[in-house]
């Protein structure tokens, strides 16, 4: 069994949902990623989203644009992200981490190389934004040799037969998109993503974690009414953003006072 799936089952188990917080790795300095990776943790977090900087980040808005920015500035390569990934495990081996990222640098690195590269350092999941299921085969077999689960996104103009076929590619989780749009857009409709996740339910066994526009304790407990799980993203990176001149704890400080108020709503 994945340390995703145990992870899954036992928040089942527990009548707990998922809390899934996502920074963008070397923002503002791959120095500082550990030390927010475990504040995270600490706060509540089940599964951490590492994002990998890219250039070219399609499906983000400013907020992670801008620190994509900055982590390619730090000099924040994939292979020093798996080395941050790497120190990280050094302390925590239980908390999954997926990273997240585009195609190309990962093309770049050779797909087998990297899913080697990323098992060694402790890599869970993997989530390639613009990774179609056609183009998927041999990506996803380099994956699944070092049973890393590969994580997609469906979205709200997704069409069944395409999320039937994206589901059989997946594993440990699905992430459904709550809105059209890029990641830190307006808040989410509840009722519609409540919605969604039930038609997704007819499909897949697999747990669905939402993601897009979750920014408060109380939304973060009203998505985990209604699905498995809620990813967050803007609104750390934003206050990583807002900190970014102060010392690293401080840093930390910025994203507990945001996920710790989160975990214990939707723990209520
Ligand atoms: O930022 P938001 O609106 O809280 O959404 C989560 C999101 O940031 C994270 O999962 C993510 C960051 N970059 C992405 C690109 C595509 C899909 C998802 C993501």
């Amino acid at each position: 069994m994945s340390r995703i799936q145990q992870c899954f089952e036992q928040l089942k188990a527990d009548n707990k949902k998922a809390l899934i917080p996502y920074i963008t790795a070397g923002d503002p300095t791959p120095e500082h990623t550990v030390e927010l990776m475990h504040a995270l943790v600490e706060s509540g977090a089940d599964i951490l989203e590492i994002g990998m900087p890219f250039s070219d980040p399609m499906a983000d808005g400013p907020v992670i644009q801008l620190a994509c920015e900055r982590a390619l500035e730090a000099g924040t390569s994939i292979r020093k992200v798996l080395e941050i990934i790497k120190e990280f495990r050094t302390v925590n081996q239980q908390t999954p981490v997926v990273l997240m990222g585009y195609l190309n640098p990962i093309e770049f690195f050779g797909y087998q190389a990297f899913s080697d590269a990323a098992k060694d350092a402790g890599i869970d999941g993997i989530l390639l934004v613009d990774l179609t299921p056609e183009e998927a085969t041999d990506v996803v077999e380099c994956f699944r040799s070092n049973n890393i689960d590969l994580i997609y996104l469906l979205s709200p103009t997704t069409t069944e037969a395409r999320a039937k076929k994206i589901c059989d590619l997946a594993s440990g989780y699905v992430y459904y998109v709550s809105v059209k749009g890029v990641t830190g857009s307006a808040s989410l409709d509840v009722d519609s993503v409540a919605s969604h996740v039930e038609s997704l339910r007819k499909i897949t066994d697999l747990p669905i974690g939402v993601g897009f526009g979750i920014r408060d304790a109380q939304t973060a407990r009203a998505v985990s009414q209604c699905s498995d799980g809620v990813i967050v993203g803007s609104v750390l990176v934003n206050a990583i953003a807002q900190a970014k001149d102060s010392t690293q704890d401080q840093v930390a400080d910025a994203l507990r006072a945001i996920l710790s108020p989160m975990r214990s709503e939707m723990d209520k």
